[in-house]
């Protein structure tokens, strides 16, 4: 196996070798925005019930590569894509994997708290309703156990029907992630989850990270290096579209192969 290349992307380091299951494979990928070259030759391999983090400065590719792995990204016209994304050995730019089918296993959060402008317990049965789910005992259900596994049940419970707007930025964030568990996913997509709240909900928000793991693969994008070292086992450092380094985090902070890595996260750049 190549060790790190930062020429061709290709980093799979001896370190990263692991018992654990591969849930996404990402060979060779290359995606354009017209003629904007966003993703070249990536490279990753995401491992099951692990938080693995994407870091690396504005524009580098971050978040064209979260949404390439829901295939949101497809929303852009102008997109085209070549190489292979495996999730669980099946290959999802393939148009025969129905992007919908795709996102049931593969939920997102997004940087800003986005809830619906309806009641907290309609925002989390949301989904469910859309999937046939119609029995009132089991969407009660559903929204207590998707509330309780955001921590956020205690705080909410007497409120269910109060609109979602009137919860705190914090809050709003751990509804939308309840949201999320509500469709039982096994992938969890975060951009940037934690930039538009407080030092306190940021903190509520890394430790649910650490609980959810447990049960969820997680991909976050964070522009904050101190946030991937302290949450995620693995790292990825992007940068012009590149994976130049990919390891475990302890290695990508304390000892990384890359000079590059080693001057953006001791904040040369970026
Ligand atoms: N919809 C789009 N149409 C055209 N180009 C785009 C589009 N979205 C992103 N790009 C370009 O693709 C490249 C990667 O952008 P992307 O948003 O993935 O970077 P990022 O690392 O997530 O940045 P940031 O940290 O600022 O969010 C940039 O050059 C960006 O301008």
């Amino acid at each position: 196996m190549s060790l790190s290349i930062a020429k061709d992307s290709v980093i799979p380091t001896e370190s990263l070798h692991t018992d654990k299951k591969i849930v996404f494979d990402t060979k060779d990928l290359n995606l354009w925005y017209g003629d904007t070259h966003a993703l070249k030759d990536i490279n990753l391999s995401v491992y099951e019930k692990e938080v693995t983090a994407i870091i690396g400065p504005s524009g580098c590719g971050k978040s064209t590569y979260l949404k390439t792995l829901n295939r949101m990204v497809e929303l852009v016209p102008t997109v085209s894509t070549s190489g292979v994304i495996t999730y669980n050995d099946r290959e999802i730019l393939n148009k025969n994997f129905k992007a919908e089918e795709l996102r049931t296993n593969v939920g997102m959060v997004f940087q800003k708290p986005n809830p619906f402008p309806k009641s907290i317990y309609d925002n989390i049965a949301y989904g469910p309703k859309i999937h046939g789910i119609r029995n009132k005992k089991v969407l009660d259900e559903i929204v207590e156990k998707s509330l309780r596994g955001a921590y956020i049940w205690d705080e909410v419970k007497d409120r269910l029907k109060e609109n979602a707007y009137g919860l705190s930025g914090g809050q709003q964030q751990r509804i939308c992630i309840a949201r999320t568990l509500a469709i039982e996913p096994d992938v969890i997509l975060m951009d940037e989850p934690t930039s538009a709240l407080d030092p306190k909900s940021t903190h509520k928000i890394e430790d649910l990270i650490q609980e959810l793991k447990q049960d969820y693969s997680i991909i976050i994008v964070t522009h904050n290096m101190q946030q991937a070292a302290r949450i995620s086992d693995r790292t990825a450092f992007f940068l012009n579209g590149e994976v130049i380094e990919y390891d475990k985090t302890d290695t990508i902070f304390t000892n990384p192969s890359d000079q590059r890595t080693e001057d953006y996260i001791s904040g040369r750049f970026g």
